[in-house]
């Protein structure tokens, strides 16, 4: 059994206990009192690299990474530093996260928030928006293309963002032929969970140029976000180096002044 296999287990007996509680037409009310989402295309479009910067708690890579007490004051200074959006992982077990921590951000930040999880149905969609997310990733590892294309195609219905992960030239394919406009490249492998940062520089040229495309994973800082923009990235997720520094705002200030860097082509 993969790592990912794992995790899916987990998140599907997750699931299931929360359907069993909450009714998904309990759910679809809930989201359709909600604001309208946030579309998040134009600013990733636009000029310099966007940074997404996540709540991290811990990781199956790394174990506990910080000790969020308040994940909306997090949120907050990222959004202060700059940060394009806000990525908040809600899985539980390995992640110690919580559709709860992203009802807190929501509630705190103007920016575009992503929930970071292991979507396998529509139900964790509605869930979603109904905490007030604007985006959702869905992992093509996780899923089979039948399910890829319809979640793609559902979360555009109900108003979010899809944010396609890939991590090799294959799943590229398949993520661009399900219709995504937003693909990110995971540097970490999902089977070793070890990160090569090359990953990103080789699987980019797959990704058709009118596709926005997000650096996934290892930004330990600057330069880290000056070379996945030289290779093609438009917009980089950064996790951990974010939760385990000492000042959130500066980090992600000097993350997005290196992504304004004026040796950077800007593909857009
Ligand atoms: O972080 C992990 O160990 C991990 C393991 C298995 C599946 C997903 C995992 N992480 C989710 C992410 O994609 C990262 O949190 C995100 O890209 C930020 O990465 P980093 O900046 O390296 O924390």
């Amino acid at each position: 059994m993969t790592v990912l296999d794992d995790i899916l287990a987990g998140v599907r007996e997750d699931l299931a206990e929360r359907q069993a509680r909450i009714s998904l037409d309990d759910l679809k009310v809930e989201a359709h009192r909600k604001p309208d989402a946030k579309d998040p295309m134009p600013k990733f479009r636009g000029e310099g690299i966007a940074v997404i910067a996540e709540v991290k708690r811990s990781s199956p890579s790394k174990g506990a990474l910080a000790d969020i007490a308040d994940p909306a004051a997090l949120a907050s200074e990222y959004e202060e530093g700059g940060a394009a959006a806000i990525s908040v992982l809600t899985e539980k077990r390995r992640f110690n996260g919580s559709l709860e921590d992203l009802r807190e951000v929501r509630g705190r930040v103007d920016v575009p928030v992503l929930r970071k999880d292991f979507v396998v149905s529509s139900y964790q969609l509605w869930e979603a928006r109904a905490a007030g997310a604007d985006m959702v990733l869905l992992i093509v590892a996780a899923l089979e293309q039948e399910a890829l294309v319809s979640l793609i195609e559902r979360a555009h219905s109900i108003g979010l963002c899809p944010l396609v992960e890939v991590h090799d030239e294959e799943e590229t394919r398949r993520a661009v032929d399900a219709g995504a406009q937003l693909i990110g490249v995971n540097n970490r492998n999902l089977k070793t969970l070890e990160v090569d940062r090359n990953t990103f520089a080789r699987v980019a040229p797959v990704i058709p140029s009118n596709v926005v495309r997000v650096a996934e994973s290892g930004v330990r800082g600057p330069h880290d976000v000056i070379e996945f923009a030289r290779a093609g990235a438009d917009v980089v997720l950064v996790g951990e180096t974010l939760v385990t520094g000492s000042d959130p705002r500066s980090s992600v200030a000097d993350l997005v002044a290196a992504g304004s860097h004026p040796a950077i082509q800007q593909r857009h």
